[in-house]
């Protein structure tokens, strides 16, 4: 599970996308591979949340959840981005916080490794929410990607959020150098979709050929996932 040593003399840069999944969608794709554009980690961790506390429950099970995984970020993976999917959170069998897993990371990573937690705007917009959400801080590094409908201004943000980040913007070296409390915003990332919208075309039973990677739409048809 742990990834690469890396070049001789670089710390290690360690990047992790946690999400529902449900299921992963080509926006998820993005946002992982735009980041190991700017950080040139040594790994990405895939963290399927076992619990997601603030969704209405999941419809896909852990195991079909974790089969798109592999089929969705198969791509991705190369000698030089070992990417690996890592089950902690739905083993954990309680409510998913993403606090205790960072916690988890740095014990098993060590105080030097650059670990920084991925998401889309949406997330950071409400990352007051979040359980314990200034110790992410402590913990780790954000990368937060734009997503189109959820505005990434300061203004847009949460007074505290924003209060929170404007000591902590940083570039992608310098996150990719620091262990923890830096936070790189990406403000180019265009990517109109969501597994919400994917669920209900493929319950309509619309056409998701658009919405959808076609090796995780083959899997939801063979499986019979997201009927209704
Ligand atoms: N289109 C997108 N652009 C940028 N980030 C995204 C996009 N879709 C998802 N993400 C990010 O990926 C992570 C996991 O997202 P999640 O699995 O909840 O997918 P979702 O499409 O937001 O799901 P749902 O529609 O069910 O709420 C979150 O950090 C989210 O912000
Ligand atoms: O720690 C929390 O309280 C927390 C609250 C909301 C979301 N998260 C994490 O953010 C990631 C995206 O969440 P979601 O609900 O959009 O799939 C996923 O890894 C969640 O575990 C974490």
């Amino acid at each position: 599970m742990t990834g690469t040593a890396g070049a001789p003399g670089r710390n290690r840069c360690i990047a992790v996308l946690g999400g529902s999944f449900d299921p992963v969608h080509q926006g998820h794709v993005a946002l992982a591979r735009l980041f190991a554009g700017l950080l040139r980690p040594d790994a990405l961790r895939i963290l399927p949340a076992g619990q997601p506390w603030q969704k209405n429950g999941l419809q896909a099970s852990d195991r079909d959840r974790v089969a798109m995984l592999e089929l969705a970020f198969g791509a991705l993976k190369s000698p030089s981005l070992p990417v690996t999917i890592d089950l902690q959170e739905i083993e954990r069998n309680t409510p998913t916080y993403t606090v205790e897993t960072l916690r988890a990371l740095r014990k098993e990573l060590g105080a030097r490794t650059s670990i920084v937690f991925l998401m889309g705007a949406d997330q950071l917009r409400k990352l007051d929410s979040w359980n314990e959400w200034r110790e992410l801080f402590a913990l780790a590094n954000l990368g937060v990607a734009t997503r189109p409908g959820y505005d990434l201004a300061q203004e847009a943000l949460p007074p505290v959020v924003a209060q929170e980040l404007s000591t902590r913007l940083a570039t992608p070296d310098t996150v990719r150098l620091l262990a923890h409390g830096k936070v790189c915003l990406a403000p180019t990332l265009d990517v109109d979709l969501s597994s919400s919208q994917l669920r209900a075309a493929l319950q309509s039973g619309a056409d998701a050929s658009a919405l959808g990677m076609a090796q995780v739409l083959d899997y939801i048809q063979q499986h019979n996932l997201y009927k209704n």
